[in-house]
């Protein structure tokens, strides 16, 4: 039987299922946390990348996403190199890549038109972690030798990788759909990855099928939430939703999404759903992400 049932706006705490799959929003913040790699989109900054950054062990600027940082930083950039630029370079600055170049950045220029900038910098991570230091990134092939050589090395064991990606949402509307494209395909092909947009409003990821449950912190997020099955439809329960969901069915194709929910309980929410997965946002708690 489908249900919606509404709660309170403050639940108490909602246990961890046995066997579910735990994804940890507060991770990103500790300093202790797993590999964090940080991807610059082209769009304007308008995030605390500061935090973001110095979280992440690896960064990564998509071509004109170098303008970005270079911009952001203005007079302490130097202390912000990113570890690769990667793209067609046909908006990468001359005087951004020359000053990149000559403190350290490696440029991996790849001319191809069958992959976006975003793809690009996917690859330069997954080769990074797949076939480490045996790869010299400056030595591929400019045409699309980094995309082929990511593919010889997909089966290669990867680890638990973080990938918060900055400047994927809004702007042009097909940059922004290739954004959720790219959250199913990197799942797919690379499911120890877990990709996270972040944007100056909220956070948002695939929640796989199966049994999750999403810890989060109050100083943190929320409360607004979405689930958005922007793939294929699914059947949702949940725990501790303002709007809690039993066996409810969800299609982007002419049937419900649950927008405008909110997350009531105290740490953390059971999401549970069919195969595919659902996209899930999560708001930042008020000015958490703005720039500081
Ligand atoms: N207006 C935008 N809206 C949303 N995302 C964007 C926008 N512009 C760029 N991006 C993201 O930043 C990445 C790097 O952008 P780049 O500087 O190469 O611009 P582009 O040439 O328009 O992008 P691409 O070459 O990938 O089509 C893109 O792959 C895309 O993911
Ligand atoms: C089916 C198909 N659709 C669009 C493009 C165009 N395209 C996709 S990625 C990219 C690179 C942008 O830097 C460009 C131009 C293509 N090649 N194939």
């Amino acid at each position: 039987m489908s249900l919606v049932v509404e709660n309170p706006d403050i639940m108490g705490k909602i246990p961890v299922p046995s066997g579910a799959n735990e994804i940890d929003i507060l991770s990103f913040f500790n300093p202790d946390a797993a590999k964090m790699c940080l991807i610059i989109l082209n769009q304007a900054i308008n995030v605390d990348l500061t935090m973001l950054w110095d979280h992440s062990l690896l960064r990564v600027c998509a071509d004109g996403g170098a303008n970005r940082l270079y911009e952001f930083f203005g007079e302490e950039k130097e202390r912000y190199i990113p570890d690769f630029i990667v793209g067609d370079f046909d908006s990468l600055t001359d005087e951004v890549k020359t000053y990149y170049q000559g403190k350290g950045a490696v440029l991996v220029h790849q001319a191809s038109q069958y992959a976006t900038d975003f793809q690009k910098a996917i690859s330069v991570v997954s080769l990074y972690f797949q076939a480490g230091s045996s790869v010299d990134f400056e030595a591929i092939d400019t045409e699309d030798g980094l995309l082929r050589l990511a593919e010889e090395h997909s089966t290669a064991p990867c680890p638990p990788v973080t990938l918060l990606v900055v400047n994927a949402l809004g702007g042009r509307f097909d940059q922004t759909v290739h954004s959720i494209n790219q959250l199913y395909k990197i799942t797919a092909e690379c499911p120890s990855f877990g990709v996270f947009l972040v944007s100056l409003d909220d956070i948002v990821f695939l929640v796989p099928g199966g049994v999750n449950y999403i810890h989060y912190d109050k100083q943190v997020i929320g409360p607004i939430c979405g689930l958005l099955p922007m793939g294929r439809k699914c059947t949702l329960s949940t725990q501790g939703l303002k709007w809690d969901l039993t066996n409810w069915e969800s299609d982007i194709c002419g049937g419900n999404v649950s927008s405008s929910n909110a997350v009531v309980a105290e740490d953390g929410v059971v999401v549970e759903c069919t195969e595919g997965g659902v996209v899930v946002n999560l708001e930042w708690a008020k000015n958490f992400m703005a720039k500081r």
